[in-house]
């Protein structure tokens, strides 16, 4: 009995070499419509699906290989008597090869116009179920799904005619890995047209963008799994034009930096280390706003990430170049901009997709045994209803420094405080155990320079410690949430040191 293959594959690269090679070794190719098609139009000998099982394909190609004729030959254990016994009863020949990928259904959600008609249409329902018989009977049978595995098989089948049970069974992961992603598009996609906002199972699924060398520290070993459905405007979706990969803390700190720069429409830098911005500025130019981010903290900015918000221009670059960075992120450079830049050997140059099409609408963090699911916090300035509490107002200038400062405290670890102007930063205190600590960080590295600057705080403050820290260094404005209970204390040291204080009523702590 002649060798049997079933092709059936909406992605048709590289099948035709596949088949070829298998006719060679004698093997009789069976195939649906569309993939007959492609293979006899190019002279590949094929039996018709629809042959071999005596039943058309109907309902528009819902039905094509969803048949015990099929099913049988898959399923069937090749050394069990009984099984062989009811094949020959009902007629049924074994299938060795099955070679399937599926109707493009993530392409398919991810434009921009799509009908759900559409999107139902392309769940494929024939293609997984023969992907799991064969897999499941990968004992016998040999399964593809990536069109990059019909090499392997070939090289096993030249070598010994037949493959092996270690290729069967990682061919068997992988289509299992396979539909189980293919479902959680499909599933996650449904759910989302419901109202369903915390569905009692939560399947996601991430693509392998790269192995890293190592994780936080060497002796960790790690890799980065990008969504295909998630934020465009990403690290995960960056170009690398310049410089050696990428490692994992480089990874965590250019996300840092891009959730900072998100929050400018003018041109800005954003300067960031171990995940906090230790510089930002804005400036009528990009060079401009980057003296400032680089001024902020000109120690901290040594081997930091630096986002800018413009394409990088050769005064700009000349300006990065002047210090040791690890990363520089834009949404584009100038020719001659890249060409100093990368005259540095180790200085990663990425660009991201700034005009983003595309939000996470979930953010996610593991703690050991789950998962914390939470809206991103995309409150802003604008959104804030500002109030002013204080006897006196805040001037034009500390309003600029105010919104400033609320905008970057949002991005430092809590506890978090920054002492700002109306274009940079001066001094970030960040990840403290009380807030009064970081205060005295921001303001010693304000110095002279807290003198009329302003205060933003990402939480209210418990008590008028971090007001009176504030006014000693020369703090003449202060934003915070509000809505602790000693409130007017903080009020009243603000009223006696003439600080104009508001409120904001939202919190931003960061964990
Ligand atoms: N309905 C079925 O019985 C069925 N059997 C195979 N398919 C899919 O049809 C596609 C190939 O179709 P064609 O050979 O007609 O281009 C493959 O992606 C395959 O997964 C089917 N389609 C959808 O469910």
């Amino acid at each position: 009995m002649k060798r049997r293959a079933l092709m059936s594959v909406s992605d048709k690269s590289g099948i035709l070499e596949f088949a070829r090679e298998l006719v060679k070794m004698d093997v009789e190719i069976l195939s649906t419509g569309g993939t007959r098609k492609h293979l006899e139009d190019n002279g590949v000998p094929t039996t018709a699906v629809d042959e071999v099982t005596g039943f058309p394909e109907i309902l528009g190609g819902r039905v094509k290989t969803l048949h015990p004729l099929i099913h049988g030959g898959l399923l069937a254990k090749h050394d069990d008597s009984e099984h062989q016994q009811q094949m020959s009863d009902n007629g049924i020949a074994p299938i060795e090869f099955v070679c399937v990928n599926l109707y493009p259904f993530r392409e398919t959600i991810a434009k921009p116009d799509v009908t759900v008609d559409d999107a139902i249409e392309n769940i494929d329902i024939g293609g997984p179920t023969m992907l799991r018989s064969a897999a499941k009977n990968h004992a016998y049978v040999t399964v593809i799904v990536d069109s990059g595995d019909y090499e392997a098989v070939l090289a096993e089948l030249r070598e010994q005619q037949t493959t092996s049970p270690e290729l069967r069974r990682k061919l068997a992961a992988k289509v299992f890995r396979h539909t189980a992603a293919y479902d959680a598009y499909i599933s996650n996609y449904l759910t989302e047209l419901t109202d369903e906002q915390y569905p009692e199972q939560l399947t996601l699924t991430y693509e392998l963008s790269q192995a890293l060398r190592y994780g936080e520290n060497p002796h960790q070993k790690a890799a980065f799994y990008k969504s295909a459905l998630g934020s465009d405007f990403s690290i995960a979706h960056a170009t690398q034009l310049h410089g050696k990969e990428l490692s994992y803390n480089n990874i965590q700190d250019a996300n840092a930096a891009l959730q900072i720069i998100k929050e400018f429409t003018m041109p800005a830098s954003v300067a960031v280390k171990h995940m906090n911005p230790c510089g930002v500025g804005i400036g009528a130019t990009l060079s401009e706003s980057f003296k400032k981010a680089y001024e902020a903290d000109s120690t901290s900015i040594f081997g930091g990430i630096v986002a800018l918000n413009r394409e990088v221009d050769l005064e700009t670059a000349q300006q990065l170049s002047q210090i040791f960075l690890e990363i520089v992120i834009a949404p584009s450079f100038t020719e001659d901009a890249l060409a100093e830049l990368g005259k540095k050997k180790n200085i990663r140059l990425l660009t991201v997709p700034f005009e983003t099409k595309r939000r996470d609408k979930w953010n996610t963090v593991t703690v050991e045994g789950g998962l914390l699911v939470q809206e991103p916090d995309t409150f802003g300035y604008g959104d804030a209803d500002i109030r002013v509490v204080t006897e006196r107002q805040p001037t034009e200038q500390e309003l600029e420094a105010l919104k400033l400062g609320w905008s970057v405290v949002k991005h430092v670890k809590s506890n978090a405080i920054v002492v700002c102007d109306e274009s940079m930063t001066l001094g970030v205190g960040a990840g403290q155990m009380n807030r009064v600590g970081a205060a005295a960080i921001a303001l010693e590295q304000a110095a002279d320079k807290a003198q009329g600057a302003a205060m933003a705080s990402d939480a209210f403050f418990p008590m008028a410690d971090t007001v009176e820290a504030a006014a000693k260094a020369g703090i003449k404005a202060i934003i915070q949430p509000g809505g602790s209970k000693k409130d007017q204390e903080s009020i009243d040291a603000a009223n006696a040191h003439g600080i104009a204080m508001v409120f904001t009523g939202v919190r931003h702590f960061k964990h």
